[in-house]
């Protein structure tokens, strides 16, 4: 099978023992080879799925790494942005391949993906004879409710996501640790999971509930030109896929389960909208995690899916569930190429040759991403209030008059208008957000109505019945009454015109 820009791969764990103990060690598919295996869909038809890898129970950590990472790893170091995303319901198995049981502590065959990818970035940036400095950042974010909060700073717990020309999709003021050696990653990656066990703590939440993204930049510079070259690899640990019914949720939890269903539906809907052809209106910006993936997913860079699912029967709806979306990824055509930002030099980036010398415990945290590339001019007040008037201008050619003074209103509560720091593409970016928002609130509010309309019909359909079955009884009554009449038997004493009078406010009697 021909491997495209997304690699998309099923991955089965072993039985735990819950699930042996339970259902014994029935599993729910039958292996075929390693790309395709026999599922049960619905109506309990065979059916044979194929991806580009099947990973079954007896798989190993560096099987998966070797097929979905070592190629993105390659890439990232070529300037093309990398991401890898493990998808699955809860206790799958995400988890285990992105950071294996535990980040720090674990034997050499159980290490996870993270750690893999670490120590090829930094072979590969030392080992390369072409490479004249590098320098790799990390950051480590986790979007909660839609909100993306620094795992590497908890104070930042409401981080916005912005667009530029020169660096794509960003993620503003999220801290960025600059990492010389596998040792220093490690380290700053233990600090953000311990963080993020602190905030579950906090918050009363489970890390199944939330979305983890690990980014680590990565700039170089060639000995051949001056050219610099940027990529990223993003690590993406997703919530648990599992529907809100299944979870038995109520109150917050059920509030929870349904934004990490929204989110992954906003990203199945975002997939649709990429492999169906209606490549005009892509919903990246309905929720976080697709804006966050924007790049990734249909822009200049390299996905690996992974597709985490339990093998016990117990969870084979869910598992079918996973495949499935697992099916629609795989039609995503994206063509990664090289992006070299016009960046003159990397400022921060050093060769170095002494492992030792690498791991300085001294990594500095920036928290500004645009620290490295060409800032922006300040404005004097002059060219502000020029800037707005343009924005306002721009904006009333598509928007009504009161729409357009209540986004100046928004905009001067946000600081965004007299922002220095925002052009006229952040402006653009946050009223493509508002409509974007606007257009998915009114596609919602026509499918309520659609359903409300169902309803209604269906409740029309069942009262016609009754009505219809009334009528029917009141003429079998009124011919049974006429008849009883006409023998003296019952009313006799009674005239029809006087029972057809008692009977007609209830509809029983024709008028
Ligand atoms: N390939 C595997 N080999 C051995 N054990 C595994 C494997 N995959 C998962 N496990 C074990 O299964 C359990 C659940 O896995 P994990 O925590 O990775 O699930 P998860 O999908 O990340 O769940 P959550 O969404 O709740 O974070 C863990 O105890 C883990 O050690």
């Amino acid at each position: 099978m021909s491997r495209s820009a997304t690699a998309v791969c099923v991955r089965f764990r072993p039985l735990s023992h819950k699930e042996r103990k339970a259902n014994g060690d029935k599993v729910c598919f039958k292996r075929l080879d390693s790309e395709s295996f026999v599922f049960k869909d619905e109506r309990e038809e065979d059916v044979i799925f194929s991806f580009d890898r099947v990973f079954y129970e007896d798989s190993e950590q560096s099987d998966v790494y070797n097929f979905l990472a070592v190629p993105i790893v390659a890439d990232a170091i070529s300037g093309i942005n990398g991401t890898i995303i493990t998808y699955g319901q809860t206790g799958a198995g995400k988890t285990y391949s992105m950071e294996g049981p535990s980040i720090l502590h674990c034997n050499k065959q159980k290490t996870g993906l993270i750690q893999r990818v670490v120590d090829e970035l930094f072979q590969s940036l030392r080992s390369s004879e072409s490479i004249a400095m590098w320098s790799v950042k990390l950051s480590m974010v986790e979007i909660y409710l839609e909100k993306v909060r620094d795992l590497l700073d908890l104070s930042k717990d409401n981080l916005q996501i912005k667009e530029s020309k020169t660096q794509g999709i960003y993620i503003s003021g999220a801290t960025e640790v600059s990492i010389m050696s596998s040792s220093d990653a490690l380290e700053c990656l233990s600090e953000g999971i311990a963080n993020r066990a602190v905030g579950e703590t906090q918050m009363n939440l489970a890390s199944s509930r939330s979305h983890c993204l690990y980014i680590f930049s990565v700039q170089q510079g060639s000995t051949s030109d001056e050219r610099v070259r940027g990529g990223k690899i993003i690590l993406v640990d997703l919530a648990g896929s599992e529907k809100v019914e299944k979870t038995g949720a109520e109150g917050r939890v059920f509030d929870e389960a349904k934004t990490i269903n929204k989110s992954l539906s906003a990203l199945g809907n975002v997939i649709n909208a990429l492999t169906t052809g209606k490549q005009n209106h892509v919903p990246y910006r309905d929720s976080k995690l697709t804006r966050i993936l924007q790049d990734a997913l249909g822009g200049n860079s390299r996905a690996a899916l992974l597709c985490c699912c339990s093998p016990s029967a117990l969870n084979a709806p869910e598992s079918l569930s996973t495949i499935r979306f697992g099916t629609r990824t795989k039609l995503i055509k994206t063509s990664p190429k090289s992006t070299s930002p016009e960046v003159d030099s990397v400022k921060t980036a050093s060769k170095s040759t002494s492992p030792e010398a690498d791991s300085v415990k001294t990594a500095s945290k920036s928290t500004s991403p645009e620290a490295d590339s060409v800032k922006k001019p300040i404005l004097d007040s002059h060219d502000q209030n020029d800037m707005r008037d343009q924005i306002l201008s721009k904006l009333r050619l598509s928007l009504k008059e009161e729409d357009v003074d209540l986004l100046e209103e928004l905009f001067v509560q946000e600081g965004i208008i007299f922002e220095p720091d925002y052009s006229m593409a952040d402006i653009d970016s946050v009223c493509q957000d508002v409509v974007s928002q606007e257009i998915s609130l009114l596609t919602q509010a026509v499918e309520e109505l659609k359903e409300t309309v169902e309803e209604l019909t269906d409740e029309n359909e069942r009262l016609r019945g009754e009505l219809e079955l009334a009528q029917e009884t009141a003429t079998q009554v009124q011919a049974q009454l006429a008849a009883a009449q006409a023998d003296g038997t019952l009313f006799g004493f009674m005239p029809a015109a006087a029972i057809s009078y008692l009977l007609r406010p209830f509809g029983l009697v024709p008028d």
